[in-house]
């Protein structure tokens, strides 16, 4: 796989170049010079085949030339151990539920994937690499938990303090041993920003080998385009039209989405759902895209101003906005409405929907009603309303059950250092953590 930056200022890169890197020197992202179509008779069958097998055909068309198939199987098959499963919620509005994994929330299949390939990628080489991540909630502990006591890799997590659900600090500052979690006096942009212009610090980046875990790695996006194959063999048996909505923030799961429509996966549409973060609804409905200040909301995880795939998602439409908005609607949502939704789906249903599915759910609702279209929608239920029961216990008025992997952790001790929202202050820790 060659990797080029969306700035256009560095050499081409291979996949190898690109996980370890992370971001390029030139501030762009890493995408693919070219996306593979996968064959007609794959999408025929696709129905037949488990998620193992289409993970790997998916994966095999995308790395194939630079990771051997044997090695690839394995990959998934270690990373892929709990199921995506696709369920209906009402008439034609279905939900995909990726929650199953260890730390409850999509992250894992992404992290899970990273953790893998760069081991194999190491075996050929012994460095100690440090692997930096902002995040707003999930990521973090989905990366702790796929690195967790990995030899030769140390994890340094920046999270947003008090920006956090209490189970999700919980799930970030429990793990010890080689995972230490730094709480920010800021926001997740903030994080984000600081994390970015460490990998442009020369001075860092000449002691340590640091890679990013964000989806700015390109190996987060190749994981997380599996389970859209997935979910569509899954309802390819309905026999009607697919309309994804995914509850976004930094953009990285819808853009992972658009790579497996550009493979080829028969997609009608794309609802891009956010929180009262709207930057790329505006972008889509406007035409003008402008970062501001990230503003906190009951989705916390998707509390992004500065929505790091942007230049991804442009790039996929040869930064044709009219392209873009072919494939792509934008929806945002307040937190009444959100709550409001969580409230009347449990109602109706039963179904627990958690903050950020149900902004997913809002925009689906949304799409299908001033379409009229007669579809399939799936919104993407990217994290386990557990993780947030201060918020839905109080929306839906009853406890949810908490999983065991969490219950686990509710007397655990937290450690985190405290540091302020300023980069020499995360420059120092860094260069001291050696
Ligand atoms: C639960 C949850 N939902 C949605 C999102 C938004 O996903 P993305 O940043 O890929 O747009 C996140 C964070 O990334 C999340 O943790
Ligand atoms: N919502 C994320 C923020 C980081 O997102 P990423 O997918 O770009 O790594 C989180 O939960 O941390």
């Amino acid at each position: 796989m060659k990797l080029y930056s969306t700035n256009h200022q560095v050499p081409e890169v291979n996949l190898k170049e690109a996980v370890f890197k992370g971001l390029p020197d030139d501030n762009g992202l890493y995408m693919p010079e070219n996306i593979p179509t996968l064959p007609a008779s794959f999408f025929e069958n696709i129905d037949t085949l488990s998620f193992q097998d289409i993970a790997f055909e998916v994966c095999k068309a995308l790395i194939g030339d630079e990771v051997p198939e044997k090695e690839i199987r394995s990959i998934v098959d270690d990373v892929l151990t709990f199921d995506a499963p696709v369920v209906k919620v009402e008439n034609n509005i279905y939900v995909l539920e990726l929650f199953h994994g260890p730390t409850l929330a999509f992250k894992d299949f992404g992290a899970r994937f990273m953790a893998r390939l760069m081991s194999y990628f190491l075996q050929k080489e012994k460095k100690d690499i440090m692997i930096l991540v902002a995040t707003s909630g999930d990521t973090g502990s989905a990366v702790a938990q796929g690195f967790l006591d990995k030899a030769g890799i140390k994890v340094t997590i920046l999270y947003p303090s008090k920006k956090v659900s209490d189970l999700q600090e919980k799930q970030l500052t429990t793990l010890g041993k080689n995972i230490t979690a730094l709480e920010v006096l800021g926001t997740f942009d903030d994080c984000q920003r600081m994390v970015k212009q460490a990998f442009l610090d020369k001075e860092i980046t000449s002691k340590i080998n640091l890679s990013s875990a964000n989806s700015i790695n390109i190996s987060r996006l190749i994981p997380q385009s599996f389970y859209y194959f997935y979910a569509y063999a899954q309802a390819k048996k309905l026999g009607k039209k697919v309309v994804f909505s995914v509850p976004s923030g930094n953009f990285g799961n819808i853009c992972a989405g658009l790579i497996a429509k550009k493979m080829g996966l028969p997609i009608d549409m794309f609802v891009a759902s956010t929180n009262a973060n709207d930057i790329m609804p505006k972008y889509i409905n406007t035409g003008v895209f402008e970062a501001k200040p990230s503003v906190a909301t009951i989705s916390n995880a998707m509390d992004v101003g500065n929505p790091s795939n942007y230049p991804r998602v442009i790039e996929l439409y040869g930064k044709d906005i009219n392209a873009l908005r072919k494939d792509v609607v934008g929806k945002a949502y307040t937190d009444e409405e959100t709550a409001a939704a969580v409230k009347s789906v449990y109602k109706a249903t039963g179904y627990v929907m958690d903050p950020h599915g149900a902004v997913g759910y809002l925009g689906l609702k949304e799409y299908f009603e001033e379409s009229g279209k007669d579809a399939t929608g799936i919104f993407l239920a990217t994290a386990h309303p557990a993780k947030f029961i201060e918020v839905v216990n109080d929306i839906i008025e009853k406890d949810v059950e908490i999983p065991a992997q969490l219950k686990e952790l509710i007397n655990k001790k937290q450690e985190s250092i405290v540091i302020e929202n300023d980069f020499e202050k995360l420059k120092s820790f860094l260069l001291t953590a050696l």
